[in-house]
């Protein structure tokens, strides 16, 4: 069920740590991938490919493709208002993405069984309705906030929890990978 207290259908997320790889706005290398809740257990994102995301000459890295698909399905977590990490990601390279393209992202959560959430996305090219890139079924399992605490990097952890900004400091371990 869509919790009573998740963003409201067309609300733009915001980056949930701003050091994300995937959309933290100080990752100067990161996708800056920027999620907007949509309707029921739904998500939509995108993220413009840059030089820096490159594989092969001119064409975005599977890798960061992977990383955009595994963002997205996380966002979902705002919408469950469950803290939940991945643990199975299966993707499917249907077309290259070359730099410069802007990739529309759809997901959406397909079943919840006790701490096990499953998912599935697509990345479309240039439009919510373009030719799919890419696809993505995932299995997110809900963790306690201790995990992060207990595997994370004491440096980090600490610089998270003194952020003067208190919204920013809630963020990033209310409903946080
Ligand atoms: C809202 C903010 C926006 C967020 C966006 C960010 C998106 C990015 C998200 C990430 O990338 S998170 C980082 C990558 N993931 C990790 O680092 C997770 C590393 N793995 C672990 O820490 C543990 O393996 C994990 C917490 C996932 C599971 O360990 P547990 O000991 O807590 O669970 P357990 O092994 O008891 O498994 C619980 C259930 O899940 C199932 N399960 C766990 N891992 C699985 C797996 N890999 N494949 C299939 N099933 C799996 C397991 O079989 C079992 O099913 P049953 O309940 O039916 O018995």
């Amino acid at each position: 069920m869509r919790h009573a207290d998740a963003p409201a259908p067309g609300e733009l997320l915001g980056a949930h740590y701003g050091q994300c790889f995937g959309c933290g706005g100080e990752q100067p290398h990161g996708l800056h991938l920027a999620a907007r809740a949509g309707e029921g257990l739904s998500i939509t994102a995108e993220f413009t490919v840059r030089p820096e995301h490159q594989g092969a000459p001119g064409l975005a890295h599977g890798g960061v493709l992977a990383t955009a698909l595994d963002e997205t399905l996380g966002s979902l977590n705002w919408l469950l208002r469950t803290i939940a990490v991945t643990g199975r990601l299966e993707t499917d390279f249907v077309r290259p993405v070359p730099v410069g393209t802007t990739l529309h992202l759809a997901a959406e959560v397909t079943a919840v069984a006790g701490r096990k959430i499953y998912s599935t996305a697509t990345g479309r090219i240039g439009a919510p309705d373009g030719p799919v890139a890419v696809r993505a079924d995932a299995l997110f399992i809900e963790v306690k906030v201790d995990h992060f605490i207990d595997h994370g990097r004491e440096e980090e952890i600490q610089a998270a929890m003194n952020d003067p900004d208190q919204i920013r400091r809630a963020r990033a371990f209310e409903v946080n990978p």
